[in-house]
């Protein structure tokens, strides 16, 4: 089923019963569910098959970075197993996302291809520490504009950097940002974060949340909490 809600539910647990059972509780026509690289270590293709099972659009964050023709198999891997949308890190480079987006496109795959700026776990001094010495926001333009080139239908990016990223790359341009933290929700490790009302209106088209929904004590009430913010806004 396809939804045109913007929230992209991540399914950050340690077992396919624990993610399932979220799942059970939510509805593919409100959300689509994120399976990063904890859920898919423990439980492999499975649980794309279960989530596909129930009706929902799944984006498989594995954020791929290796050489070009690793990364292309690994993206034709995803996509052939039915995910909406599939990501690479953008500083594997032109020619890695390049191989990544042909493969794509030599088999037909309608897959949702993307790629990761700056972690929105990073702050500059983070990035100082390996090598970077431009702030967050300017490394996340330089391959924002890179992955555009390389023929990414969008990137990872905070909500702080979605605004910039509209006037630069368009508005159809994805713009998938985790980071979200409605008023109730604690940090955490993030650290370029943005409420959800404030990444839409800063042009986010999806806001990836996770722990405020679920580890909520009532992650159905989160979810619509976030619901209404996004309704009134
Ligand atoms: O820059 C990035 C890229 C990916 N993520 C992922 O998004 C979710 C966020 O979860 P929260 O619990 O809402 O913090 C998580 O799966 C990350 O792996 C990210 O946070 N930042």
């Amino acid at each position: 089923m396809s939804t045109d809600s913007p929230l992209i539910i991540a399914l950050d647990f340690p077992s396919l019963d624990a993610a399932l059972c979220l799942a059970d509780r939510l509805d593919p026509s409100r959300c689509r569910l994120k399976v990063g690289k904890e859920l898919f270590t423990r439980s492999g293709p499975d649980v794309l098959e279960a989530l596909h099972g129930r009706g929902f659009e799944v984006f498989l964050d594995l954020k791929f970075h290796d050489i070009p023709n690793t990364v292309a198999g690994a993206v034709q891997a995803a996509a052939e197993q039915g995910v909406w949308m599939v990501n690479v890190h953008a500083g594997g480079g032109r020619r890695m996302m390049e191989a990544a987006r042909e493969r794509l496109e030599r088999h037909a795959l309608a897959t949702q291809l993307i790629a990761v700026t700056v972690l929105t776990s990073m702050e500059a001094a983070d990035l100082a520490e390996v090598g970077v010495s431009v702030s967050p926001a300017e490394q996340v333009e330089r391959l924002a504009r890179l992955a555009q080139d390389s023929g990414m239908h969008g990137v990872v990016c905070s909500a702080q950097e979605s605004a910039r990223l509209r006037e630069l790359c368009g508005e159809a341009f994805l713009k998938v940002t985790p980071g979200i933290r409605p008023s109730f929700a604690e940090a955490g490790d993030q650290r370029r974060i943005l409420s959800p009302a404030q990444a839409m209106a800063a042009g986010s088209t999806h806001l990836v949340v996770g722990r405020p929904v679920t580890q909520a004590e009532d992650p159905m009430a989160a979810l619509a909490a976030i619901e209404t913010e996004l309704a009134d806004a």
